[in-house]
């Protein structure tokens, strides 16, 4: 990355005597969008506020754009925040909630009516609006004047808490497109809070995976996804398979695997498959659903196979769902096809299944 625009290195963060904050490090790019996601409690929040200026960090250094931003002011800071909760004023117009900023700055009148018009057009706010008041517009309209808010002063990081958790499926969907596309118009560092990891997947350039107060992973969603870097991180994120193996590291990173569930010889691993971390020992390989499949006749090269039942299926639409039982496996594999309008087994059909081993990846426990 060339120069952070967020650079905080081993933040820490006490409330009264509980650790909220246990040494984290964050950098984010110029025009990068991040979105920190962990469990709830984990101080995705109390990191965000901290970005802010809203909370002081106990320990730690956190700069932006190369300043030391220890005792400068949130309104001192290049960075503004959208919170979960709406935070427009009710008694201001739509007009006067954007322009609000402006007029804390002093900037003219001429000015803040042509700055407010301009935030109003990106948000896709009809001119009229301008007017009315908060109430007398939808949720998905009232969270565009709030980002419209936090817009208008320029900031180099718009932080966002969960600013689309209140709406509805249908807005939400129509909103994150829209935030995706603002963000790629006004070249903003985003950094987004959300539970919502599809959210997270979607609209992300790198993902900031946390755990009871420190990060467990920082990178991008196919990273995370495909490449987790422990099962909690692997777990979280996405359905998924993991197959108890025992793993021999060998010393170019690859790895030979051992399963007694795998139907003759499997192919090793290469290293770009197996975890940096891994150690030999009994471990797991990761498995996602839309990596597996039947194999009828005879299988491609060095596919991993695995016999078994179909337990149970569930047509999805645009997707269909298998769980196939195999002796040996505590859970059944999960295996997400294609849709099709013919199914390719029925339950009770004694199936054979496998994988490509360069899409599964192993990791320790
Ligand atoms: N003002 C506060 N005073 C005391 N403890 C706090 C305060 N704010 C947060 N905490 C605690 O710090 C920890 C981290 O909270 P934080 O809100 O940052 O988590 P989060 O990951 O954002 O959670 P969620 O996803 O539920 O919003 C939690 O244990 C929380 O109870």
């Amino acid at each position: 990355m060339a120069t952070p625009i967020i650079d905080a290195s081993d933040i820490i963060k006490d409330y009264g005597s509980a650790r909220a904050l246990h040494g984290v490090s964050l950098k984010v790019g110029a025009g990068e969008f991040v979105a920190l996601v962990g469990p709830s409690g984990c101080g995705k929040t109390t990191l965000l506020k901290i970005l802010a200026g809203f909370e002081e960090a106990t320990g730690g250094r956190l700069e932006i754009q190369g300043k030391d931003m220890q005792g400068v002011p949130a309104a001192s800071r290049p960075t503004r925040m959208v919170f979960q909760k709406l935070a427009l004023f009710p008694h201001k117009t739509v007009g006067e909630n954007i322009g609000f900023p402006l007029k804390l700055q002093k900037v003219g009148k001429a000015e803040m009516a042509a700055r407010v018009a301009g935030m109003l057009e990106l948000m896709h706010l009809k001119p009229e609006y301008l007017n009315r008041y908060p109430a007398q517009l939808s949720g998905g309209e009232q969270q565009r004047v709030a980002l419209a808010r936090a817009l208008v002063s320029q900031p180099s990081v718009l932080l966002l808490d969960e600013p689309m958790s209140a709406l509805d499926a249908k807005l939400k969907k129509s909103l994150q497109a829209e935030l995706k596309k603002l963000h790629r118009e006004i070249g903003t560092s985003f950094v987004l809070v959300t539970h919502d990891l599809e959210e997270a997947m979607m609209l992300a350039d790198r993902i900031c995976v946390m755990r009871s107060g420190n990060v467990v992973q920082i990178g991008t969603p196919s990273d995370i996804y495909y490449r987790p870097a422990n099962m909690f991180v692997a777990g979280f994120i996405g359905e998924t398979n993991f197959l108890p193996v025992a793993a021999v590291r060998a010393p170019d990173g690859s790895a030979i695997v051992r399963s007694p569930l795998a139907v003759g010889e499997p192919a090793p691993l290469s290293a770009a498959n197996v975890s940096s971390s891994l150690i030999d020992q009994n471990t797991a390989l990761l498995v996602r659903p839309e990596t597996i499949g039947f194999v009828t006749g005879e299988a491609p090269a060095g596919f991993w196979l695995l016999d078994g039942e179909v337990e149970e299926y569930f047509i999805k639409g645009s997707s269909t769902q298998y769980r196939v039982r195999v002796a040996g496996l505590e859970a059944p594999v999960v295996m997400d096809l294609p849709g099709s309008i013919h199914l390719p087994a029925n339950v009770g059909d004694k199936v054979r299944i496998g994988f490509d081993p360069s899409r599964a990846f192993l990791l320790s426990e």
